[in-house]
């Protein structure tokens, strides 16, 4: 059976892409801080696949490369990274927010996504055709919005640490995707403002945003494709959600 090991499987698109790839019989390695979330999709997924749930901080290079070292043989030839641990802080204006959101963002979305790539690029390359890194981006790395700031800076650095790599991979067999998602009701909202459950609610009210599911579809998708095909950046927003124009500042 393939393998697939998803960073941030606790919640919103990870969770959602365990159970997809669950439902398709592949084996799963999942990560998280949160052990309780992570022993209760162990729990709730383990009776039809095989599933390792893996108590780890992407922060932490050491941990990360000694998790990935220390792999059962079983589950060590692994075919898919899903490269999707990584949050927001901070929505109010560049000028307003504590340097220590920053860094968490720069940490968390860029440091250790490059963490878990480098530890697991050797066994990526040894499974070779059909291997696949998808890294989840986000429409912020493209278009600006105010109080996008370093959040999305880190996704533009996703974007084109994704396209480095294929350059680099030219030959292994091994695949690289961006998929940049728009507004999805998860817990990212939740997280982004620090626990106002009524800022989430309002964000998502009214409107109809993307669900987790969506895109754990995608990733699936673009997981399974026949191992020729590589699709480089997938950007996926809601059918109600589109751009603004430039705004102008006036006299
Ligand atoms: N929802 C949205 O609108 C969009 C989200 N995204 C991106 O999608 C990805 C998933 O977000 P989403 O599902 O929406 O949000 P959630 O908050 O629901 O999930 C985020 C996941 O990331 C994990 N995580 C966060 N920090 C760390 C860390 N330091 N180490 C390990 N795991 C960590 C969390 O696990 P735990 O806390 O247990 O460690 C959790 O499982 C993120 O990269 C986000 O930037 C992109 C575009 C749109
Ligand atoms: O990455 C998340 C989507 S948005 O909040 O930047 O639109």
């Amino acid at each position: 059976m393939p393998i697939a090991m998803i960073t941030g499987a606790t919640s919103g698109f990870g969770r959602a892409a365990a159970r997809r790839f669950a439902a398709a019989g592949w084996s799963l390695i999942l990560t998280g801080r949160r052990s309780e979330r992570l022993e209760a999709l162990k729990q709730e997924l383990g009776d039809s696949v095989e599933v390792l749930t893996l108590t780890l901080d992407v922060r932490d290079a050491e941990a990360v490369a000694r998790a990935v070292e220390t792999l059962p043989d079983e589950l060590g030839q692994v075919t898919c990274l899903v490269n999707n641990a990584g949050l927001a802080l901070a929505p109010q204006p560049a000028q307003e927010v504590d340097l220590a959101d920053w860094h968490t963002m720069i940490d968390t979305n860029i440091t250790g996504l490059v963490n878990v790539t480098h530890a697991l690029l050797p066994r990526l390359i040894a499974t070779g055709a059909g291997a696949s890194i998808i890294n989840i981006g986000s429409v912020a790395g493209s278009w600006p919005y105010p109080g996008g700031h370093v959040y999305g800076a880190t996704k533009a650095f996703v974007e084109q640490f994704g396209y480095n790599l294929r350059c680099d991979l030219k030959g292994t067999g091994v695949r690289v995707t961006d998929i940049a998602p728009g507004m999805a009701e998860t817990e990212f909202t939740l997280v982004r403002t620090k626990g106002d459950q009524a800022a989430s609610d309002a964000l998502y009210r009214g409107t109809t945003p993307l669900q987790a599911e969506d895109i754990a579809e995608q990733i699936f998708h673009v997981a399974t494709l026949p191992d020729h095909i590589n699709i480089n950046r997938l950007e996926v927003m809601p059918t109600r959600q589109t751009w603004s124009p430039f705004t102008i500042d006036r006299d």
